[in-house]
């Protein structure tokens, strides 16, 4: 098959799985470098019978992968329910975070629905850590994990209406920034919709291929409106790399690589817009000493935060993520 073929047969392909035809051009070049395609060549992708070879050749070359109504209404449903309780202190999980936008941290709202804009590390509430372990999220997680899966960190994300000041935006970023832990193709960000989400509500926007770079140096990004606590975003990128809109209906999943530059608009609406997620590793996996490299600075941040907020001394950043991490699948063997 030549190349021009074998380019039009992807495209009509992915165009089936529901992929629009601007995401399968390569960033920079706009062509498809088929000729790199061996089966023995995978590296970001394990040998396995669940993906397609057009969807882990997509992987492979993009860094992401998205698959259509993938968790049920009903789950999302449960989801929802669960935040809500959550919103309004029913319950209170362990170790979990709860964290208000920017512009409003300052102000005495009652907590609810309508100032929470993220919770992290909900582990520990099993209502919302079954979507850790949907058995049709771990069969995908499992193709870049491998069987021993563990979950690392986990968020449901209520990306709330913009007050103006443009903070509801993600700045663009790659999650690996944050992982004390390697070898980085072990890890997988699963992320799914709890809803319609597209330009109007902030939907992920990400720079295809930019999962086979190397980690780039991170920090808050000056912005006039101000910038949420820990969101550092790359000072440099590739300008001219294409920028995909992921538009996502209730149920739609996207699995990607923690190398993969990403980020997200402004929500416009005044909905706040819902996606839950989980960043999973093999628990073969080992930590790594960040000292010396470009993450010390995000170390250094939350170890002082964990200080000041909780008096927690002498605790290394490897600690914050063995304690909230938890097998979902296999052995815990190293992490
Ligand atoms: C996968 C990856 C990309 C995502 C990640 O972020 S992984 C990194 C792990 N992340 C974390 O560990 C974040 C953990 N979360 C937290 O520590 C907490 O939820 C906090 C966000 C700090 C909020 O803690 P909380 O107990 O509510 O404490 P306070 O309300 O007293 O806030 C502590 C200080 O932080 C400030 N703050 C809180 N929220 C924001 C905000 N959105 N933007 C800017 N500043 C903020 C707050 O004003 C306070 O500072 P001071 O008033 O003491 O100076
Ligand atoms: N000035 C900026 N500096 C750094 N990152 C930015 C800046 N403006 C936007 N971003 C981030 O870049 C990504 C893409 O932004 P882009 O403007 O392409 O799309 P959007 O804001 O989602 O949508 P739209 O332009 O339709 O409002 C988002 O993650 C956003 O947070
Ligand atoms: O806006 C979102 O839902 C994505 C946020 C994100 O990328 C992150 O928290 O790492
Ligand atoms: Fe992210
Ligand atoms: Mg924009």
């Amino acid at each position: 098959m030549d190349g021009s073929h074998a380019a039009s047969r992807l495209r009509i392909v992915l165009g089936h799985l529901g992929c629009p035809s601007a995401v399968v051009a390569h960033p920079t070049s706009g062509a498809l470098p088929l000729t790199s395609f061996h089966p023995q060549q995978f590296q970001y992708t394990l040998d396995n019978n669940v993906l397609s070879l057009e969807q882990r050749k997509f992987y492979e070359e993009n860094g992401f992968l998205v698959i259509k109504n993938l968790v049920s209404d009903a789950d999302i449903e449960r989801f929802r329910n669960e935040f809500e309780r959550i919103c309004k202190q029913e319950v209170k999980p362990l170790g979990l975070s709860i964290m208000k936008d920017v512009t409003i941290v300052k102000s005495e709202y009652a907590l609810s629905e309508k100032v929470v804009t993220k919770i992290q590390d909900f582990q520990e509430d099993e209502e919302l850590f079954r979507y850790c372990t949907l058995p049709e999220i771990l069969k995908y997680v499992e193709c870049f994990t491998g069987p021993n899966i563990m979950a690392m960190h986990t968020m449901l994300i209520n990306k709330p209406p913009d007050s103006g000041k443009k903070t509801s935006r993600h700045p663009l970023h790659q999650d690996l920034h944050y992982f004390p832990f390697r070898p980085s193709n072990g890890i997988v960000c699963a992320w799914t919709a709890m809803e319609r989400i597209d330009r109007n509500n902030g939907c992920l926007v990400v720079l295809p291929g930019t999962h086979k770079g190397t980690l780039k140096p991170h920090d808050y990004p000056q912005w006039e409106g101000g910038v949420n606590i820990m969101f550092h975003g790359i000072q440099d990128y590739d300008k001219n790399n294409a920028h995909v809109h992921l538009v996502m209906e209730k149920g739609d999943t996207v699995f990607f690589h923690p190398l993969l530059i990403h980020g997200s608009g402004q929500n416009k609406t005044q909905g706040f817009r819902k996606a839950i997620s989980c960043h999973f590793a093999s628990s073969d996996s080992h930590y790594i000493d960040v000292k010396g490299t470009s993450q010390e600075n995000i170390e250094k941040e939350i170890v002082a935060l964990a200080k000041k907020l909780h008096g927690i001394e002498d605790v290394s950043l490897q600690d914050f993520w063995r304690f909230r991490a938890r097998l979902v699948k296999g052995e815990r063997t190293n992490l």
